[in-house]
C-alpha cells in the first residue's frame, strides 16, 4: 500500500528553539511521491474554485505555489521579504513571535477585482497569511481561498482568518 502525505512529514522536536515541534516539508518534497501527493492535493482543493491568480509568500510558499499555479493554468505572484522585489511595491508589516517583519508585493501584479488563492506550506498563528491577504486587498484583489499543506490548529490561525475560506491537507491538533 502506498504512503499517505502525512507519513512523509518529519517532525523535529525543539527546532529552531525549545518547545517547537518543527513540521518539515523538505522530507515531503525530496520524495517524488510525497511531492506529487502535496501538489496534487493542493490543486484538488481549488478544483471547484473560480480564481485568477495564485499568491505565495516567500519562501516555502514558492515551493508549493508555483506548481499549483502551473497545474491550474494560472499565474504566480510572489510575496517577498522587504527589499527583494525590483519594481514598485506595496508593503505590510506583521508580527512574529519576537519582533516584526515586513513583506511586499508588486503593485502591478493584481488588478482590482481579480480573484486570488493564497498558497503556503503551513499555517501556524496565521500572521504570515494575514499579511499576504492585506497585500492582496491593498491592490483591490479578492482572496477567495487560502490553502496549506499543514495547519497547526492549536495556534488558532483560522480564527485570525475567520472571514476567509481556509483549507489544509493535514491538520495537527496541537502547536
Ligand atoms: O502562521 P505563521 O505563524 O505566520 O507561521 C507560518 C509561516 O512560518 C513559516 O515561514 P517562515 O516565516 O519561517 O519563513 P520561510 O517560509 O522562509 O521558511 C511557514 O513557511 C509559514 O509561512
Ligand atoms: N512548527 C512549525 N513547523 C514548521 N514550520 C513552522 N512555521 C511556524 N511554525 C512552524
Ligand atoms: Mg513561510
Amino acid at each position: 500500500m502506498s504512503k499517505k502525505l502525512e507519513e512523509y512529514v518529519v517532525t523535529i522536536p525543539d527546532f529552531p528553539e525549545p518547545g517547537i515541534m518543527f513540521r518539515d516539508i523538505t522530507s515531503v518534497i525530496q520524495d517524488p511521491d510525497g511531492l506529487k501527493l502535496a501538489v496534487d492535493g493542493l490543486a484538488n482543493l481549488v478544483k471547484d474554485t473560480d480564481f485568477d491568480l495564485i499568491v505565495g509568500p516567500e519562501s516555502r510558499g514558492f515551493i508549493f505555489g508555483v506548481p499549483v499555479a502551473y497545474l491550474t493554468g494560472k499565474g504566480f505572484i510572489p510575496v517577498r521579504k522587504k527589499g527583494k522585489l525590483p519594481r514598485e511595491t506595496v508593503s505590510q508589516k506583521y508580527d512574529l513571535e519576537y519582533g516584526q517583519a515586513e513583506v511586499e508585493i508588486h503593485v502591478d501584479a493584481i488588478k482590482p477585482g481579480q480573484k486570488v488563492v493564497i498558497v503556503d506550506d503551513l499555517i501556524a498563528t496565521g500572521g504570515s497569511a494575514e499579511a499576504a491577504v492585506k497585500l492582496v486587498e491593498q491592490l483591490g484583489g479578492k482572496v477567495v481561498k487560502m490553502i496549506f499543506v499543514m495547519e497547526l490548529a492549536g495556534l488558532k490561525g483560522r480564527e485570525k482568518l475567520k472571514d476567509y475560506d481556509v483549507e489544509s491537507l493535514i491538520v495537527y491538533e496541537g502547536k
